[in-house]
């Protein structure tokens, strides 16, 4: 029996966005709450996302390095989890999973075998591991830009480590992703949508047939 990787659909805007993810058959989605970011929600926006898809799919609300009033006011919106997708370290993931009182996905940048040795110390503290591309020098933000890494780097991990994978997927290298690395999960941003922040219906759907399909084969 073929084991499924859980889909996470990140940087939803739009209720009409939900529904076409939900309906593509998502078992998560994501809101960025990151001013600078293209796919950016504000609180009530994320609230009313977050009441449409209670009980139908599991929802994440993404934060960059929040301050403990920011935690609050999201958790009080009643997200299933919380990805937290800056430099926290492990002693502020312990704090806000606690403030939180949801369980939380640390997203930690991948771009060389040396980042790797970061997953360990996490491991205790977060619910679940996210490894993304680490972004480039001067990026203005740290994550959401549509850039793979090497997945080979991810040989020296220890192989009992579950984790979602990021970074750059799409319709088109889903099913090799899925093949190669055999990630707990996958999570995408950029690779279904047709311009920043735009999420496109068709590229959602065709991106978890091709990822089911990888999985299954
Ligand atoms: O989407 C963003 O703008 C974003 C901003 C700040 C931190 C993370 C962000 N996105 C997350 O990054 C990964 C990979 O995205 P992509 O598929 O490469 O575009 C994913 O979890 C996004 O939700």
């Amino acid at each position: 029996m073929s084991t499924q990787p859980i889909i996470k659909i990140c940087g939803i805007k739009t209720p009409a966005i939900l529904e076409a993810a939900i309906d593509a058959g998502a078992d998560m989605v994501g809101f960025a709450h990151f001013p600078r970011s293209p796919r950016h929600v504000g609180v009530e926006a994320i609230g009313d996302l977050i009441s449409q898809a209670r009980g139908r799919v599991e929802t994440c609300v993404l934060l960059v390095n929040p301050d403990n009033s920011v935690v609050a006011e999201i958790a009080a919106l009643g997200p299933d989890w919380l990805q937290l997708h800056g430099p926290e370290t492990p002693h502020r993931v312990e704090a806000i999973r606690a403030e939180a009182g949801i369980p939380v996905m640390k997203a930690l940048p991948v771009g060389s075998a040396a980042d790797l040795a970061q997953v360990p110390a996490f491991l205790d503290v977060a619910d679940r591991i996210l490894l993304d591309a680490k972004p480039p020098k001067g990026a203005d933000r740290p994550g959401g830009l549509g850039v793979p890494f090497d997945w080979s780097l991810l040989k020296a991990l220890d192989p009992a480590i579950a984790f979602m994978l990021s970074g750059g997927l799409t319709p088109d290298t889903v099913a090799e992703a899925i093949q190669r690395v055999k990630p707990f999960g996958i999570d995408v941003s950029s690779g279904v949508e047709t311009a920043p922040g735009e999420k496109d219906e068709r590229l959602i759907a065709a991106f978890i047939r091709n990822a089911r399909m990888a999985a299954a084969a």
